[in-house]
């Protein structure tokens, strides 16, 4: 089950919901709409290594919009930081951005009870498209959890992308044994 418009307003009243900064017209009938933050980063290196710490370089969005060129990957963050105490938070494009061929995640736009952070986006393009910081750039939608939680993801000991900030954050996934 995803939550309403009533139902988001009551957990944020509740304080199981945290959306900040939060706009009622960003309201949509089941979903919260998320806009682009002002810094974008791409990785130093044109060939990554999946077993290594791939390290990014972040810039600011001029004011006049930033060229994404396709065959890259950026990545790009939500201006919003958002709390989820009770509820599954997923991060979904939207109609108006993907009809511009832009993505804003690759495969992972499942968030976790207890994530507590900005979101980084994993931004990719079909064809340059220029894009703006504060632009509507996705929407979050809330599923409900069936079952009780054992570890929320803001006290998992290792959690990877926890801790509070307002740039995109890059893999970690050097940080797991394989
Ligand atoms: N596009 C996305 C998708 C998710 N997240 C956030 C919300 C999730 O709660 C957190 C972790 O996501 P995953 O569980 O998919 O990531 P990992 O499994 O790689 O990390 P961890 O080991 O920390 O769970 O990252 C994000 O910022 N941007």
């Amino acid at each position: 089950m995803i939550l309403s418009d009533k139902r988001i307003l009551e957990e944020i009243d509740k304080g199981s919901i945290i959306i900040e900064p939060f706009r009622r017209d960003c309201l949509g009938t089941n979903s919260y709409d998320v806009h682009l933050g002002k810094y974008l980063a791409t990785y130093k290196d044109r060939v990554l290594d999946a077993k290594l710490h791939n390290e990014i370089t972040s810039f600011e969005i001029p004011k006049d919009g930033f060229l994404l060129q396709p065959n890259t990957l950026y990545l790009g963050v939500t201006v919003e930081y958002t709390e989820t105490h009770k509820h599954i938070p997923f991060l979904e494009g939207k109609s108006s951005t993907g009809r511009l061929g832009i993505d804003i995640h690759a495969t992972a736009g499942k968030g976790d009870v207890g994530f507590c952070n900005t979101w980084t986006l994993e931004i990719s393009c079909t064809q340059p498209v220029k894009i703006y910081a504060g632009m509507p750039i996705g929407q979050l939608i809330y599923f409900v959890v069936e079952g009780e939680i054992e570890t929320l993801y803001n006290t998992k000991a290792n959690a990877k992308y926890n801790n509070p900030t307002t740039r995109p954050v890059e893999s970690m996934m050097w940080k797991n044994k394989f």
